[in-house]
């Protein structure tokens, strides 16, 4: 897991890089050049006409130091425009311009708005950084509105212009708006965030080599899951193992309008690797579960109760179960037994808050999507608002709140979000959910503790959604189940 920080703590890791680790801070500079430049000729062909704006502190020093490696690597149409509004100039900034001086990169002067060119090609935007921190002038203001209203690609180098990540004001903002934002060493927490699509509408991350034992050190709320750590949690498959070692699920789901939300969850388990699968539903659609999905066993729903739980590892409950009396008793009855849990949907949408159990069993987790999350816990203005909701309730709880989003929020009973960092929008579709809750259910019958599950789960998940989109423009909940089996294998075999 990579711990997320926030500007003033990447400052502290900055320092202790360059007097610990003895890399000078113009080296560190450099080296968040070469990475940055790295990132960037993935997006943009070198015939382009490309401007770099720059200002006066490091974020500008960044900006030329891009600009000179940009021309060594054969960008020719390459212009620099410093900006001259600021009241001193960074040391790194300094030797980065005496370096840049010395190649043939056209460097310009910007002291008012008609200095800048009517249009922008590709903008790398290098005029503010981490450093921002006061109100920004109309020199600034209108300086970012004429870039973000004529430029074909915007840039920005590690934080749109004008942005605090760490304080965001959503009434007001007026700084740059870029298309893609390439940050150093980690993700900004605030990119997590819907909100933060009228700041950057995509980011990527490069390591710029620093103190990675440092920044581990630091204490965060906020932890990136990437593949490595997903890696970490999965069980290897032993020798002399058998279908019992790997869990029996029960999924309770499907009403007769949402038959196949039953599949979709049931086979979701099968396919995430559980041992052995019993889909309770109605029994005049077991000859069809028979034909669809032969690996799945069946049970009647409505004999819930003559069900020994001790033969199961976990249940699922909600996908299409429909929110009848009936599908209320199910989900209140399981909710008072000690199984590990997993409540989608219609679970949630016949749940209040105060039906949760007084003397939670620490296994209980819940996958709302947005609407499903205000339904229970109130509506709630920002997304980020939202998240300190379900952080605060998973810790009152004493449950998992898997809160769905692009960068899905698992918040645990002891106050951590862990984000999920995989997932796309080509896997806007109904029925995504219902894998979802299947590869969690699978997940805590292979014995993985509820966190755990619900971190694997989501990933694995996301990460089955990426690996599809890079060949299909959407990804069918069918789709992606089929593929699950095959992202197990590859993050099994991460190095
Ligand atoms: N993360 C790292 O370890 C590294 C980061 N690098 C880059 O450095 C910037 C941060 O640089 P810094 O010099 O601290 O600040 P800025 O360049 O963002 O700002 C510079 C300058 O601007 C002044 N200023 C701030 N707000 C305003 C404003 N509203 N109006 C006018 N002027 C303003 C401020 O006083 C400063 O003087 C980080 O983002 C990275 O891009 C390193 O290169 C590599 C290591
Ligand atoms: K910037």
């Amino acid at each position: 897991m990579l711990n997320l920080i926030t500007n003033q703590q990447m400052r502290m890791a900055d320092a202790y890089t360059c007097e610990n680790l003895k890399i000078p801070s113009v080296d560190l500079m450099e080296k968040a050049a070469i990475a940055f430049v790295k990132a960037f000729i993935s997006y943009c062909n070198p015939e382009r006409e490309v401007y770099i704006i720059v200002g006066k502190g490091n974020n500008g020093g960044d900006g030329l130091a891009i600009a000179r490696l940009l021309h060594q690597t054969g960008f020719k149409n390459i212009k620099v425009y410093i900006l001259e509004k600021f009241n001193s100039e960074s040391n790194d900034f300094v030797i980065n311009y005496e370096r840049l001086k010395q190649t043939e990169v056209p460097i310009l002067h910007c002291t008012a708005l008609n200095d800048l060119p009517p249009t922008f090609d590709v903008a790398i935007d290098a005029i503010l950084g981490s450093g921002f921190n006061r109100e920004l002038d109309l020199f600034f203001t209108s300086i970012f509105k004429h870039i973000n209203t004529n430029s074909n690609f915007i840039v920005s180098v590690d934080v749109p212009s004008g942005c605090n990540v760490d304080s965001f004001n959503y009434n007001s903002y007026n700084g740059i708006r870029a298309q893609l934002t390439i940050s150093f060493q980690r993700p900004k927490f605030f990119f997590t965030l819907p909100e933060s699509q009228m700041v950057t509408e995509d980011f990527e991350v490069v390591d710029i080599g620093l103190s990675q034992e440092y920044i581990q050190s630091i204490t965060s709320e906020y932890l990136w899951v990437d593949k490595e750590a997903a890696k970490s949690l999965l069980p290897r498959r032993k020798k002399f193992t058998h279908k019992g070692t790997y869990g029996h699920v029960l999924v309770c789901a499907g009403s007769p309008h949402m038959r196949g939300a039953s599949l979709l969850c049931a086979k979701a388990v099968l396919k995430t690797g559980a041992g052995l699968i019993t889909l309770l539903t109605n029994s005049d659609f077991f000859p069809f579960v028979n034909v669809l999905a032969p690996e799945l066993m069946t049970k009647n729903i409505n004999q819930f109760k003559d069900i020994n739980l001790e033969k199961f590892s976990s249940i699922a409950i909600g996908p299409g179960l429909g929110t009848d009396e009936k599908a209320k008793e199910l989900v209140h009855y399981f909710l008072r037994q000690n199984t590990p849990l997993v409540l989608d949907a219609d679970a949630l949408n016949v749940l209040q808050l105060e039906d949760f159990p007084k003397n939670p069993h620490e296994s209980l987790i819940i996958t709302p999507h947005v609407n499903e999350f205000d339904r229970l816990f109130g509506q709630h203005e920002s997304w980020y608002e939202r998240l300190q909701t379900a952080k605060k309730s998973a810790e009152k709880l004493k449950i998992i709140i898997v809160l769905k989003n692009q960068y899905t929020y698992i918040c645990t009973p002891n106050g951590k979000v862990f984000i999920n960092s995989t997932g796309n929008p080509a896997m806007a579709q109904g029925g995504m959910g219902d894998a979802l809750t299947g590869c969690i259910a699978a997940l805590l019958a292979r014995g993985l503790n509820p966190q755990e599950a619900a971190i694997l789960g989501c990933f694995i998940h996301g990460y089955t959604g990426d690996k599809l989109a890079q060949h299909y423009e959407v990804v069918s909940p069918s789709l992606l189940i089929d593929n699950l089996p095959k992202s197990l294998l590859d993050i099994s075999k991460v190095e």
